[in-house]
């Protein structure tokens, strides 16, 4: 069989999802990764493998293997393995938050699409692309349509999906670039924002801020999509929730290292939100399929006491994860998708 890796962009339309019956074919979701346990060792382990990735840094590596593995692996793992620790989720079904709403994602889609394969996959850590892929080649399937979870495209994330995809598993495969405008997806999450602004006094009284993670600046002048499309979207969802310009901003979090990101920052935006005299906050993160370190450490934790020290009160969104409103839109992408793909 020739392996056959192409790209399919989401169009913005909301047409509801007829159903598929492909027997042939598998829908294979695909997140970051993550460490499988939070310890050291495990988080080494996942960065290892994260940041050799070109597509993250492709710094030269005579002068990034020796900072990798003498610096920022064997300083960074055990400090991260303790934020890891402060979120992991517990009992038989449990891990980190990325794996366990991934799976429970990859469940709910499979409910919305009886007739199709769906399984889930992370770019690095387990359980690994390249090896779902082998496995359902292995299975007789003939087609995978691979869905990264990330709404906005970046050659960081999407594209290194794509590297996997194009090295060849002996089946067929396309790729959904993007969904950023999706109107399914845009729909969903400003539905999120209502159902956490519902019991409020005065709903859009409060200031939202989006939060999406960042990217070196280097990306963007290289020609990466992604800050445009979060712009986009952000724009689409205020406008589905009819706010105006004023109530609503959008930042970059999650830096890493010592370049210069996409900015404003969110910890510098939330700063100089108190310093306006905002006090009530709610920060969603729609660049994020399901909740993850970024977001539950980093701003539902940490950004929140920072913004409460600044006397305000931060209120974090959930991202989509499991819930049935995700589980259809990207059923209904997915769906399109393969009507495209004769
Ligand atoms: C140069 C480094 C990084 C780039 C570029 C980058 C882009 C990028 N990342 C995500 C989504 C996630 N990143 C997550 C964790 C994470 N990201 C980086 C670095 C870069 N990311 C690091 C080093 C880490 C690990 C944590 C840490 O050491 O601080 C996660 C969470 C994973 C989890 O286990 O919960 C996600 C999700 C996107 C969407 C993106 C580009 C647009
Ligand atoms: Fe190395
Ligand atoms: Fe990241």
């Amino acid at each position: 069989m020739q392996a056959n890796a192409s790209t399919v962009t989401s169009t913005p339309t909301s047409t509801p999802a007829a159903p598929v019956i492909a027997s042939d074919t598998a829908l294979v979701l695909v997140n970051l990764g993550t460490p499988d346990a939070p310890t050291a060792p495990a988080v080494r382990r996942y960065l290892g493998e994260f940041l050799h990735d070109r597509r993250v840094v492709s710094l030269t590596r005579w002068l990034w293997c020796p900072l990798l593995h003498f610096g920022i692996l064997p300083l960074r793992s055990p400090k991260v393995a303790r934020k890891y620790a402060s979120i992991w989720i517990e009992g038989e079904d449990g891990g980190s938050p990325l794996a366990v709403y991934t799976r429970r994602l990859a469940r709910a889609v499979q409910g919305q699409l009886p007739g199709l394969r769906v399984v889930e996959a992370m770019r690095y850590g387990n359980p690994s692309l390249a090896k779902v892929l082998d496995g359902l080649r292995e299975q007789g399937m003939a087609r995978a349509l691979v869905l990264p979870l990330y709404p906005q495209y970046s050659t960081s994330t999407t594209a290194s999906v794509g590297d996997v995809l194009a090295r060849g598993r002996g089946l067929s495969t396309r790729m959904v670039e993007d969904y950023h405008l999706d109107a399914g997806w845009v729909g969903a999450v400003a539905d999120s924002i209502r159902t956490g602004r519902a019991g409020d006094a005065a709903p859009s009284a409060r200031h939202l801020l989006f939060s999406f993670h960042g990217l070196p600046q280097r990306f963007a002048d290289q020609g990466d999509p992604y800050p445009q499309q979060c712009e986009a979207g952000a724009r689409a969802i205020a406008a589905a929730l009819g706010l105006a310009d004023d109530a609503w901003t959008l930042a970059y979090q999650s830096r890493f290292g010592r370049e210069k990101w996409l900015e404003p920052s969110t910890s510098a935006t939330l700063s100089a939100l108190a310093a306006r005299g905002v006090r009530e906050v709610d920060v969603v993160a729609p660049g994020f399929a399901v909740d993850c370190l970024e977001t539950l450490e980093e701003v539902a934790m940490m950004l929140a006491e920072d913004f409460a020290r600044h006397g305000g009160r931060l209120r974090y969104i959930p991202c989509l994860n499991d819930g049935v409103p995700h589980a259809r839109a990207l059923a209904a992408i997915a769906t399109r998708a393969l009507e495209r793909w004769p």
